[in-house]
């Protein structure tokens, strides 16, 4: 059995997530929050590009492919990588909220090994949202999307502005994000919440 950390229980005053209304529909691909990006940018050799779905409710569906740049042990995913998937999934509930938000905490219970070629199947959904805070969790099944559970996670998201990117991220990408078109309206799509 797993252990669980109290900052990963809701609050007695969290409610259950609101599908954004504008949300992609069940079975559409959310594609890159950004090209750059390690987890699901196209534009990063040697991420995991991650595609990832709109599901029902706030939820989302993702694959990963190991390939043997995300190796730790011979022939099997580094746990980092495996982390970094969940991670980049449950960031992805982010576009059904249609809330910017990122990691504060994330717990991840390792139960099978997966190996170099494995495509691992993902899905992550909000359980609950209390102010900023976004409770959520995932899991990672091999050998098909009903397969066994490999990696499983809970996490909490802190919901930020688009400034907490403009103030922390360093100028030259910064910028080169502020002057791309599609990298702004990608942005603001999320940032519509009233
Ligand atoms: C125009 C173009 C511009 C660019 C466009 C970019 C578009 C991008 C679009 C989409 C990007 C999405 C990217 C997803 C990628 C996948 C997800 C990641 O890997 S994200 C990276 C890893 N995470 C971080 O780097 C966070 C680092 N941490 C922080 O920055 C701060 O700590 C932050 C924002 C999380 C919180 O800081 P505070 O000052 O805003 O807020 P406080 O008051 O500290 O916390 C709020 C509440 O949350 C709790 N909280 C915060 N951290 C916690 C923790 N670790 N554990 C438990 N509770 C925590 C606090 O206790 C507080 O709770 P109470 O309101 O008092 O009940």
């Amino acid at each position: 059995m797993s252990g669980t950390s109290s900052t990963l229980h809701p609050p007695a005053d969290a409610v259950p997530p609101v599908r954004h209304p504008d949300a992609p529909a069940p079975g559409e691909p959310l594609g890159a929050h950004y090209d750059q990006c390690f987890g699901c940018g196209g534009g990063q050799p040697h991420g995991l590009h991650i595609e990832a779905r709109a599901g029902e409710g706030v939820s989302v569906t993702a694959a990963f492919t190991v390939r043997p740049v995300h190796q730790g042990a011979p022939g099997l995913a580094h746990g980092g990588v495996l982390a970094t998937a969940l991670d980049e999934t449950l960031g992805a509930l982010s576009w059904l909220l249609r809330t910017i938000a990122v990691t504060g905490r994330l717990e991840t219970d390792y139960v099978r090994p997966v190996p170099v070629g494995t495509t691992l199947h993902l899905e992550a959904e909000v359980t609950a949202v209390a102010g900023r805070k976004v409770y959520s969790t995932a899991t990672g099944r091999i050998g098909g999307p009903d397969g066994p559970v490999a990696v499983r996670a809970k996490a909490l998201f802190i919901e930020v502005k688009i400034d907490h990117f403009v103030d922390h991220g360093r100028e030259e990408e910064i910028q080169a994000a502020m002057d791309d078109p599609d990298q702004v309206r990608r942005a603001r799509a999320f940032e519509v919440n009233p």
